[in-house]
């Protein structure tokens, strides 16, 4: 997606956590899993979650930098999960697919793992093995760890100031 993204679907913490816990709900007919592994750092929260409800204790990282902000770049590994070989019974968790370039770089390292995230855009949809939202490819998810609440004029304000909505 391009970095001026025309609109934002935010998601709480609550919303995430009961996100999340959908997934694991998914998930659980699937194991039992060897480990979870998370795709750091934006699949740690999402990965505890799932974690806990599985009450699997295993958690490897692999981390995966695509992203400045909102603008992509070439995906670069920065770590290797230190033993999950190629994957078979491990479960990789992060918390969206997008456009798959993180899914893909991830897949060919652990092509046997069992892929899942919260939310899914539909470029990187056909990527994942288990997801519970979609939102459309022109969406940028806003996460409650990229956020804080902050004020906003009343409505009236807002009109008599001339700002139009
Ligand atoms: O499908 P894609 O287009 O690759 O986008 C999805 C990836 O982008 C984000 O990670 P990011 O690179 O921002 O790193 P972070 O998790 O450390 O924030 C997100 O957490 C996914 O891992
Ligand atoms: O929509 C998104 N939100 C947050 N991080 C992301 N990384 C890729 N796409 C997104
Ligand atoms: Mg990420």
């Amino acid at each position: 997606m391009s970095p001026a993204s025309p609109r934002y679907y935010t998601v709480t913490w609550d919303q995430l956590h009961r996100d999340s816990k959908a997934l694991a709900w998914r998930l659980v007919g699937l194991g039992p899993f060897r480990g979870v592994i998370a795709i750091t750092r934006g699949g740690l929260i999402p990965a505890a979650i799932v974690a806990r409800e599985l009450e699997c204790r295993v958690i490897e990282t692999v981390s995966v930098l695509t992203y400045e902000e909102e603008a992509r770049g070439a995906p670069r590994v920065a770590k290797l999960p230190a033993a999950a070989g190629d994957g078979a019974g491990w479960l990789l968790v992060d918390d969206l697919v997008d456009t798959g370039t993180t899914a893909k770089v991830v897949r060919a390292l652990l092509p046997k793992a069992h892929f899942a995230t919260v939310y899914a855009k539909p470029q990187g949809r056909p990527l994942v093995d288990t997801f519970i939202t979609e939102v459309s490819q022109d969406t940028w998810i806003l996460f409650p760890w990229d956020t804080e609440p902050q004020f906003i004029a009343p409505i009236a304000k807002a009109r008599a100031d001339g700002g139009a909505r």
